[in-house]
């Protein structure tokens, strides 16, 4: 015990009845598949990383099928600023051109993809960093959003440039990954089906296109705030989808919720069971939701 660091030395009979409280959960989750969407801004801290690292690798060990989808879009935009490059957005997505898209391969796949497979690796598993492109795994063709202008109240197409909308998922590589011990770390860049050139995808978009092909039974959102915010800043912990619709066209979820949003509502389509967004900020937030019936976030539904 006393080799243990201080916040682990607890009362052994304690502890042991805690870990028997996850039983349920494993037996629940047990061969299931678990995407976990690791926001750019819920990497906070070094101990949040690990904290997160610790919670994927207990899921594998315990048997459940882990795949790690994660963002970096703040940590693109550290890096545009730092090479005097100025990006804009449109409806939660980046305007991505040539030389953009290579700076977010650069961080995302390059980068961050790594760091969570290293801290990983350090928590006792082991996981593989790759893209939408290895394996051919995700291809993608360009986005068409479609806007309100504020001022004319009338419908436009914006081109969005190299950001891309999943169109096949092929999931042999995955498959493959969920009966190993080796944890997938996706980072979302891929290649045009019909162009070949690199996209920048929404890592929300991808982890939904993800979680729907492998008919995951969890899709966990991990981001900055507890969930969706009502006008007031007031948790809402259960959300239909009507009334996720509304709240999009209302303008109460705005920015990067809107794609989060889009993308429970199209994982619900498409048969996963179960669409939680939550505050990757708390420690553990993964083992708190799927372990214990702490449920916290928002719960999205039919
Ligand atoms: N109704 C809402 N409830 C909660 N967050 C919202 C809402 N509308 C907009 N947001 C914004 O969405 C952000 C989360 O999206 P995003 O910045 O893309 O996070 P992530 O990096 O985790 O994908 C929040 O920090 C918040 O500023
Ligand atoms: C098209 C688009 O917007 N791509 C995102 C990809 C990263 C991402 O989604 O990161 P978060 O999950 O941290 O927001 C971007 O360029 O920032």
């Amino acid at each position: 015990m006393t080799d243990l660091p201080i916040e682990h030395r607890t009362d052994p009979v304690l502890t042991a009845q805690l870990i028997a409280t996850a039983l349920p959960y494993m037996l629940r989750y047990d061969e299931k598949t678990v995407v976990v969407k690791f926001g750019g801004n819920a990497m906070g801290s070094e101990e949040l990383g690990k904290a997160f690292a610790e919670d994927i690798t207990l899921l594998k060990l315990a048997g459940i099928n882990p795949v790690v989808v994660h963002g970096g879009g703040p940590q693109i935009n550290a890096m545009l600023t730092r090479l005097g490059i100025k990006s804009e957005w449109a409806a939660g997505m980046r305007i991505t051109d040539k030389q953009t898209v290579e700076i977010v391969e650069m961080v995302l796949a390059g980068s961050i993809n790594k760091e969570i497979v290293q801290t990983i690796t350090e928590a006792g598993g082991r996981a593989i960093g790759l893209t939408g492109k290895d394996g051919n795994m995700v291809t993608v063709t360009r986005l068409k959003r479609t806007v309100v202008d504020p001022d004319s109240n009338i419908e436009k197409v914006i081109d969005l440039g190299f950001v891309g909308e999943p169109k096949t998922v092929r999931t042999e590589v995955l498959e493959v990954l969920a009966k190993s011990e080796i944890i997938p770390v996706l980072a979302p860049v891929c290649a045009g089906e019909d162009d070949g050139e690199t996209y920048n995808v929404n890592a929300d978009t991808f982890a939904g296109a993800i979680a729907g092909a492998l008919g995951a039974s969890r899709l966990l959102f991990l981001t900055d705030v507890p969930g969706v915010l009502d006008r007031n800043k007031q948790l809402i912990k259960e959300l239909t989808v009507a009334e996720a619709k509304a709240m999009i066209a209302d303008g109460t979820i705005s920015g990067g919720m809107i794609p989060k949003v889009e993308t429970c509502i199209e994982a619900l389509d498409r048969g996963v069971e179960g669409v939680v967004i939550l505050d990757g900020k708390t420690p553990h937030a993964v083992l708190l939701e799927l372990f214990t019936e702490h449920g916290a976030g928002t719960l999205i539904k039919r």
